[in-house]
């Protein structure tokens, strides 16, 4: 499979007052087409500082980030934030929809900004509810849905503009487990439908372990981490 996502010997550093922080230090990663990578690692490990980098939020210090092909490094602000439109897609811990429109129109906006015609957006926003398994739920604004359903919602969504990488940061830290394990599932099945190369970050061990593999961060370095 190619590589979709390769971070290469980033580094990330931040003042606080006098002293300067080092949260990521030669940090290394490739992730492939369809591979999905659990970062398991302890609060203030600088997950979060990763994942903004990796989604091509936040510049590192130093290094490089590539996506597809393209080295993103050296990209200026305005080109930066149109690749990040295009080929990264993020899921939070909360879900972050629109409150006053339906969840087909939720998983539309992305598409209709990038310049999709409403039919297209519209037909692709009812594959992606079916793939997460919501397609009865598509007119419904997320008020009227269960904190499960908003979350599928906000899945199919972050995959929307058909990205290359998908982000996520406890997409199911907010769920029940048996809640949790069904969104879980209909994650994995869209990651291995569309192809996207996958870092998700949790603090759940089992989740972790039904990925593809398992990376910490240990002094400001990604590496390996079994459960
Ligand atoms: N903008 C910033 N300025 C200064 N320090 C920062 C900044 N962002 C993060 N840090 C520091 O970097 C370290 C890593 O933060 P980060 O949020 O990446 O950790 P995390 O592993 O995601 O933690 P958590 O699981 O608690 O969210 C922390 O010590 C934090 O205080």
């Amino acid at each position: 499979m190619s590589i979709a996502l390769e971070l290469k010997g980033v580094g990330r550093r931040f003042l606080q007052g006098e002293n300067e922080l080092t949260v990521l230090d030669g940090a290394d990663m490739a992730i492939s087409a369809g591979e999905m990578v659990a970062l398991v690692a302890p609060s203030g490990s600088g997950k979060s500082t990763l994942l903004q980098i990796a989604g091509l939020l936040e510049k590192p210090t130093s290094g490089d980030v590539v996506v597809g092909d393209r080295d993103c490094s050296r990209l200026d602000d305005k080109a930066r934030t149109a690749m990040r439109r295009r080929a990264i897609g993020f899921v939070y811990q909360f879900h972050h929809l629109l409150p006053e429109l339906s969840a087909l129109e939720n998983v539309m906006i992305p598409q209709l900004i990038l310049g999709r015609s409403r039919k297209d957006a519209q037909a692709r926003a009812k594959t992606l509810l079916g793939y997460m398994r919501i397609s009865a739920r598509a007119e419904h604004r997320p008020a009227e849905l269960s904190g499960g359903e908003q979350q599928r919602v906000a899945i199919a969504r972050a995959v929307a503009n058909e990205p290359q990488v998908l982000l996520a940061d406890e997409p199911t830290g907010n769920l029940d487990p048996t809640t949790s394990d069904h969104v879980f599932q209909s994650l994995t099945t869209l990651v291995r439908e569309q192809g996207l190369a996958a870092l998700i970050a949790t603090h759940n061990h089992e989740l972790a372990s039904r990925m593809d593999r398992i990376v910490t961060l240990h002094g400001g370095r990604i590496v390996p981490k079994s459960v």
